[in-house]
């Protein structure tokens, strides 16, 4: 069995290639890291460190790499002997990587009937949807028909945290104990994929958004607070009171949303968050803070972690919610020089204000209640400053 995984970063390593080799997949990664994929290639095998008491280390073998700027004809062969592909890039990484997919899948079609699924194990609403759309963008009507009947694109949720690695040996990677990752099943081609800590469901919508709401919610709230607050963990940022009971008003917040939405039983929800909250304070983890407010105006979307549980607890309730508003104010200040997204923002900030900001990146109207909320947010946060 041959699994092609996109992305040999973080959660590439550490999560959805250490389940697949565990599984009994013989692992190709595809990356453009040329130190990666010359050691994996080297030593074909590399160390997962579970941070908790246990000190557990996991040895992770029958791996590869190729690299796709460079061999791009190694990818498109493995692809068409491939029995699952998945990634672990980003989701601004995906319009990329689709091209290749594309050919491999083209190429496939004419040497291996066998069907084939796809999984795209990133923090998006349907990410592999995505995929397939910029896949589809890239083929003709014809080959659009034979993809659809020889390739399953199935969506998933992704739960680990894996923090930025600062290890002597790049292919170590420490990984917190708990990960979750369910895939929906309605549009698997061929036999079901068989891998070892993957749950398989028939709707991933409440499981999506119960993850990136309150997992992704929570911690950029801690992260862009403790952003402000010149702090640099995320450990330290929920060390601070005043945010960690911010986290917990946003978690309360998005919860609510949840719950109604999804008819989820509150007293389970209270201690799905409290999970969550603790993952967060694990002391052997050291997540740096810039690492999870990464990519600010992907995080400002419509359908993303803040903005998309606010709207939906407005409209349910009638409410503006003053924890989620609060991160969204604290999004809008992040100012890392390091990140493009950021000096992007704080660039259209400049030039359109905030106003026009959240209408260009998260489609906000102007005159919708949120806007005002969180610009008298956006100030008292400054004045703190
Ligand atoms: N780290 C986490 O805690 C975590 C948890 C759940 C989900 N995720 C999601 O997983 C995805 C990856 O995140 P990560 O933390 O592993 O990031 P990362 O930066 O560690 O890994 C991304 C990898 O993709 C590679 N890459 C970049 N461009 C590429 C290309 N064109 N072709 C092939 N590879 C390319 C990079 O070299 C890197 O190795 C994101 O969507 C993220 O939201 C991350
Ligand atoms: O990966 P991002 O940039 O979408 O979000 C940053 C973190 O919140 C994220 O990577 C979490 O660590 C992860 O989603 C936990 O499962």
């Amino acid at each position: 069995m041959l699994a092609v995984h996109f992305g040999a970063g973080n959660i590439g390593r550490g999560f959805i290639g250490s389940l697949l080799s565990q599984s009994g997949y013989e692992v190709v990664f595809v990356d453009v890291n040329e130190e990666v994929v010359r050691l994996l290639n080297e030593r074909k095998e590399y160390r997962v460190f579970i941070a908790d008491e246990s000190g557990k280390e996991e040895i992770i073998r029958n791996v590869s790499a190729v690299n796709s700027q460079t061999e791009s004809d190694k990818v498109i062969h493995y692809l068409t002997e491939a029995d699952l592909v998945t990634t672990a890039v980003g989701p601004n990484i995906l319009p990329i990587i689709s091209s290749i997919l594309a050919e491999g899948l083209r190429k496939r079609l004419s040497v291996n009937p066998k069907p084939l699924n796809i999984i795209a194990c990133e923090n998006m609403i349907g990410g592999t949807t995505f995929l397939k759309e910029k896949v589809f963008e890239k083929i003709s009507e014809e080959e659009k028909s034979l993809f659809e009947r020889n390739y399953g694109f199935l969506n998933c949720a992704v739960d680990r945290i894996v923090p930025n690695q600062k290890n002597s040996d790049p292919l170590n990677v420490t990984v917190e104990p708990f990960f979750e990752w369910v895939v929906e099943q309605k549009n698997v081609v061929g036999d079901i994929p068989n891998v070892k800590g993957m749950q398989l469901v028939d709707d991933l919508m409440p499981y999506i958004e119960r993850k990136l709401f309150t997992v992704n919610t929570g911690h950029a709230m801690a992260a862009y607070l403790g952003y402000n607050k010149k702090l640099h963990t995320i450990k330290e940022a929920m060390d601070d009171q005043d945010i960690y009971s911010d986290v917990q008003q946003a978690l309360n917040e998005s919860g609510a949303v949840l719950v109604k939405k999804y008819g989820f039983n509150e007293t389970d929800h209270k201690k799905y968050i409290e999970k969550i909250i603790h993952r967060f304070t694990n002391p052997s983890i050291s997540d740096e803070i810039v690492r999870v407010a990464r990519s600010p105006i992907r995080k400002l979307g419509a359908n993303d972690r803040l903005m998309k549980p606010a709207k939906q607890y407005y409209e349910l309730f009638k409410e503006v919610p003053t924890g989620l508003t609060k991160g969204i104010a604290a999004l809008l200040l992040f100012d890392y020089q390091e990140d493009p997204e950021a000096i992007e923002l704080q660039e259209t900030i400049k030039k359109t204000g905030i106003e026009g900001a959240l209408s260009q990146y998260a489609q906000l109207e102007k005159d919708h209640p949120l806007v005002d909320a969180i610009i008298k947010q956006v100030e008292a946060l400054r004045g703190r400053k």
